[in-house]
C-alpha cells in the first residue's frame, strides 16, 4: 500500500453517482424511470440484466481503488462505464468535478489521449508495429517526434521487463508479454487516471509480483488515480488504498483492506476476506494508545502489524508509535502479538 495517505479533503478525482448499466431490449425505458423507481424488481419485470446497479463512490486524487467481486458481479462493466467504453444507462460521472458523460466525441478522445491510461485484457496491440513502436504510439499521436517518443518508450519497456524484445512484433510475444506491452503503452503519456482490468492475471507469479511492486513504486513518485479490477484479493490488499466489493451488480461495501477484514458488512464480504490474516491489514495506528511523547523513532503508525513483527519480537515493553518523526502513541506489545497470532 502507498505510504502517503490520500488527501480525503481534496475534491474527488472521480465522483460516480447512481451509475446503472442495464442490458436488454428496452434498457432505454429503464433510463426514463425516475431514480426511485429503478429497482431490482423493475429490472426483473422488464426482463433486463442490471450489470451495474446504483453504484455511488468517490475516489480521491492519487488513490488506488480496487473493484472486486465474483465473476459476473459487474466489475468490468463498472470500469468500462467510468472510461465510457460503455455508456452508462443512468447516473453521473465527474473527473475533477467535470461531467464526463456530457463530453462530446472529440473531448472524450482528448481526455483519453491526454489524461487516461487504460489496460484491458484483449486490448489489441498494433500487429504491424514492434514493441517499441506500440509503446511509443500514444506519444506519437500526441505529436511527439518519433525518436523522443521511442526513447520514453524504452524506459517503460525496461520497467515492464521487456528490454531486449523491443524490436519484436506482437505475434512473436507470449500472452503475458503482450499484456506487459499494453501496461507500458498505457503509461507512456504519464496519465493522471489509470484504469486497469485484471492487468496482471495473465502473468507468471514472479513477474506479477515485480509489476505490482513497480505500480507501488510509481505511485510514490507520481500522483496517479488508479482504478483496477481484480479477482485476486491478495493483489487488491497489496495495491489498493480502498476496495469496493461487488455482488450481483451492486457495491456491497467500500473500505480499506483493514475495514473489510475487521468489519465486513455482509456474509458475502466476510467470505471474501476469510483467509486474510488480520496482522496483514491491521495498522499500528488502529490498536495503539494515543499519547504524545519524546520519541522520534519507533514503529510507524501507518505500518501493518505484520510489517512491524520483527520490532515486536525484539521489544521488551511498549513501543513508541511515530508519524512524521513525532511520537503519537504507544503500541502495547501483547495487544499487537494477539493481532499477529489471530487467525480468522
Ligand atoms: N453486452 C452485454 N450484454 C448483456 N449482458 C452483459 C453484457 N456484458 C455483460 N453482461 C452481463 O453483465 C453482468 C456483469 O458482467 P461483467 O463482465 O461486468 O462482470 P465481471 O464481474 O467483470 O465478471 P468477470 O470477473 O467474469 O469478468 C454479467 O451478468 C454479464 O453476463
Amino acid at each position: 500500500m502507498p505510504d502517503a495517505a490520500p488527501d480525503r479533503n481534496a475534491p474527488a478525482a472521480i465522483d460516480a453517482k447512481g451509475i446503472w448499466k442495464v442490458f436488454g431490449r428496452d434498457a432505454g425505458a429503464f433510463r426514463r424511470l425516475p431514480a426511485e423507481a429503478r429497482t431490482p424488481e423493475a429490472l426483473a419485470a422488464a426482463g433486463l440484466v442490471g450489470a451495474v446497479q446504483d453504484a455511488t463512490f468517490q475516489i480521491g486524487r492519487g488513490e488506488v481503488f480496487a473493484i472486486m467481486g465474483l465473476s459476473g458481479s459487474g466489475k468490468s462493466t463498472l470500469l468500462r462505464c467510468l472510461t465510457r467504453l460503455i455508456e452508462p444507462t443512468a447516473g453521473e460521472i465527474a473527473f475533477n468535478g467535470r461531467d464526463v458523460l456530457k463530453l462530446g466525441d472529440k473531448e472524450l478522445v482528448e481526455l483519453r489521449r491526454q489524461r487516461m491510461g487504460m489496460v484491458f485484457q484483449h486490448f489489441a496491440l498494433l500487429p504491424n508495429r514492434t514493441v517499441v513502436g506500440n509503446v511509443a504510439f500514444p506519444l506519437e499521436v500526441q505529436g511527439m517526434p518519433r525518436p523522443k517518443a521511442e526513447a520514453r518508450a524504452m524506459e517503460l519497456i525496461e520497467t515492464v521487463g521487456l528490454k531486449g524484445r523491443e524490436t519484436r512484433f506482437p505475434a512473436q510475444l507470449s500472452g503475458g508479454q503482450q499484456q506487459r506491452v499494453g501496461i507500458a503503452r498505457s503509461l507512456t503519456t504519464n496519465p493522471e487516471f489509470w484504469f486497469l482490468d485484471e492487468p496482471f492475471s495473465a502473468l507468471d507469479p514472479l513477474i506479477r509480483a515485480d509489476l505490482q511492486a513497480e505500480v507501488l513504486r510509481l505511485q510514490k513518485t507520481q500522483t496517479r488515480t488508479v482504478v483496477f479490477v481484480t479477482h485476486d484479493l491478495d493483489e487488491a490488499i497489496r495495491l489498493a488504498d480502498r476496495i469496493a466489493i461487488m455482488e450481483a451488480g451492486r457495491i456491497i461495501q467500500i473500505g480499506t483492506p483493514e475495514e473489510l477484514v475487521t468489519e465486513p458488512a455482509t456474509d458475502y464480504v466476510r467470505r471474501f476476506v476469510a483467509k486474510v490474516p488480520p496482522a496483514r491489514v491491521v495498522k499500528v495506528a488502529s490498536i495503539m494508545t494515543p499519547d504524545t511523547g519524546p520519541s522520534t523513532s519507533g514503529v510507524n503508525a501507518g505500518a501493518t502489524i505484520a510489517e512491524i513483527a520483527p520490532d515486536l519480537v525484539a521489544a521488551e515493553g511498549p513501543l513508541p508509535v511515530v508519524e512524521g518523526g513525532r511520537q503519537i502513541g504507544w503500541l502495547d506489545r501483547s495487544a499487537a502479538l494477539k493481532t499477529l497470532a489471530a487467525q480468522v
